[in-house]
């Protein structure tokens, strides 16, 4: 799907992550964790630009329009899909097809108010829920998540995660939840000390391992050796 050589991630004259190597193929299930401000985001964006066309990213800030209703706002994912007629006028007065379509999007993301309703209404986890919605009505095959469910309850979180795996093939998130991320991802990338710190399987690691070697946060107390 995607290989990185000797690649350098950074800003302008910023180098964060020198020199990374890391492959990437369909199917997988991949987390990315590593303490704050290490690069995670960075490495996530230039995925994103890689693959966005077949890529739909929630990303941290997330980009909603706090004037809109949630319907436009998760209707926004899916603007390629449509005419800039179709679009405008939906705008305007929305279609029953695409509204159908996103009232069930909502239900699956447990979203249970008014599609009409402003998102600056919202609280931080409906808002967090309408980003993902629109993620999701963009019908990509990979979906790119960065710290997708802190906002959410546990196990909302995973009955989230568990819906997105289902409808993509591959799925590439930033994480700050090492259990998480163990328990639900095939493969574990760890970004530590300005590089690639660890990339193994997750089956292979255990939160003890992860916690003595990494300074990963969310990481219970009670796990660490
Ligand atoms: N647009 C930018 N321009 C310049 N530097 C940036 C930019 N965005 C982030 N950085 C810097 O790059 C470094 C890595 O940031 P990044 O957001 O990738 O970290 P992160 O691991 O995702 O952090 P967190 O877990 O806190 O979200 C930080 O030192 C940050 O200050």
């Amino acid at each position: 799907m995607l290989s990185l050589t000797d690649v350098d991630l950074g800003y302008s004259q910023k180098i964060i992550l020198p020199k990374v190597n890391l492959s990437f193929k369909a199917n997988e299930h991949v987390a990315i964790l590593g303490p704050s401000g290490v690069g995670k985001t960075t490495l996530l964006h230039y995925l994103y630009q890689q693959l966005s066309e077949q890529t739909c990213l929630c990303s941290q800030a997330q980009g909603l329009v706090d004037n809109l209703s949630i319907y436009h706002n998760v209707f926004i994912g899916g603007l390629a899909r449509y005419s800039r007629w179709y679009n405008l006028a939906n705008l305007l007065l929305p279609f029953s097809k695409p509204q159908q379509q996103i009232a069930v999007l909502c239900q699956q993301l447990e979203l249970a108010v008014p599609l009409q309703q402003k998102v600056s209404e919202l609280s931080g986890g409906q808002r967090q829920r309408v980003a993902l919605a629109r993620s999701l009505f963009q019908q990509q095959t990979i979906f790119m998540g960065d710290e997708p469910f802190s906002a959410l309850d546990p196990l909302m979180g995973l009955r989230l995660l568990s819906l997105i795996k289902q409808t993509h093939q591959s799925v590439i998130c930033v994480l700050h939840d090492a259990e998480l991320a163990l328990a639900h991802f095939d493969r574990i990338i760890v970004i530590s000390d300005g590089k690639v710190a660890l990339d193994d399987k997750a089956d292979q690691l255990s939160l003890a391992y992860l916690s003595q070697h990494y300074a990963l946060s969310d990481v219970p107390k009670h796990d660490v050796a």
